[in-house]
């Protein structure tokens, strides 16, 4: 388990993490949401102790995290970054040594990944030579070589095209199962939302929710009823039970807030004509991130 206690970074005046305690549970995947400039790398960097934190205390398994540890540790940073004129497969059997491999050890691994994303003939290509995506690749097979026991990404999937996110995505679910923990930053709440049993989303350098996503979705207290129908539901607008109410082109999606309301919204569109549906649906995780974020966040 990786604990964050009362941990503050501070710029100067400016607080970039303000007092996050998190618990970060072994062997899942926790998702790290926020808008830009929310404190996500800043908390990653702490973690990995390429920053000092201005207070408080961070800890995997009831220890500091120190030299050691940092090689059971795997990162995939933010500003990415490998030696453009190097090929492909020195520059990754180098990291792997900085980790603590031997080149014997290394070479199968590599070519068990390039081969996994479908790249086997980049191993002897100059990094330069590779597109933007590619080369993403290429620096998560970096992260993940030395089969780190915690998996940090930062904003893994972006930049990516949806075939390679869906490999991505396959590679990570892969290592959870097999033991790993993982943590990943993002923007996109639906990865989140798929990969994840527990998350974090960061406003202003706070931690504004926290917790399993079933149990946040639950809390939320909120939740949506899609309708679809033959004639105008304009008049849903006006009733006391409708907290939000947003137009379709084939009808509305009102938010309400429990079972009984939306028993309510059923009777009021009764003998008015053919619905063609009426779906109760739990929050999704843009509804929540919009309502504790705000409607800034684009
Ligand atoms: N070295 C630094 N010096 C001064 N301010 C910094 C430094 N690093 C980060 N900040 C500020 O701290 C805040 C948090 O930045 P951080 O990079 O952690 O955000 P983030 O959530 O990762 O954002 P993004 O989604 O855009 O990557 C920002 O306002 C940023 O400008």
């Amino acid at each position: 388990m990786l604990k964050l206690e009362n941990v503050t970074k501070k710029f100067g005046d400016f607080a970039a993490v303000d007092h996050l305690s998190l618990e970060i549970p072994a062997k899942q995947m926790f998702g790290f949401l926020g808008a830009n400039g929310a404190g996500k790398t800043t908390t990653f960097r702490m973690i990995l102790g390429l920053m000092d934190q201005t207070e408080g205390d961070i800890s995997w398994n009831d220890g500091e995290i120190g030299y050691e540890q940092s090689h059971l540790i795997g990162y995939l940073p933010e500003e990415r970054g490998l030696y453009p004129k190097l090929k492909v497969e020195d520059q990754l059997v180098y990291l792997a040594k900085l980790r603590g491999m031997s080149k014997q050890e290394a070479v199968p691994e590599i070519n068990r990944w390039l081969e996994r994303f479908k790249v086997p003939e980049y191993r002897t290509k100059k990094v330069e030579e590779l597109s933007k995506g590619n080369q993403q690749k290429i620096q998560f097979i970096s992260a993940v070589l030395h089969k780190p026991k915690l998996l940090i990404l930062d904003e893994p999937f972006s930049g990516l095209d949806p075939v390679n996110v869906g490999m991505l995505k396959e590679a990570v679910v892969e290592l959870k199962e097999a033991g790993t923990s993982i943590v990943f930053s993002s923007h996109r709440m639906e990865h989140v939302e798929e990969l994840c049993e527990s998350l974090c989303i960061m406003h202003k350098g706070k931690p504004v929710v926290h917790g399993g996503l079933k149990e946040i979705k639950r809390s939320f207290g909120k939740q949506k009823v899609r309708i679809e129908a033959e004639f105008d539901v304009g008049f849903l607008r006006d009733k006391e039970e409708v907290l939000h109410y947003k137009e379709t082109s084939e009808g509305a999606i009102c938010q309400v807030k429990e079972d009984k309301d939306a028993e309510e919204l059923f009777e009021a569109l009764q003998g008015r004509g053919f619905v063609r549906q009426f779906v109760l649906e739990e929050p999704s995780l843009e509804d929540i991130f919009i309502e504790k974020v705000g409607e800034s966040y684009e």
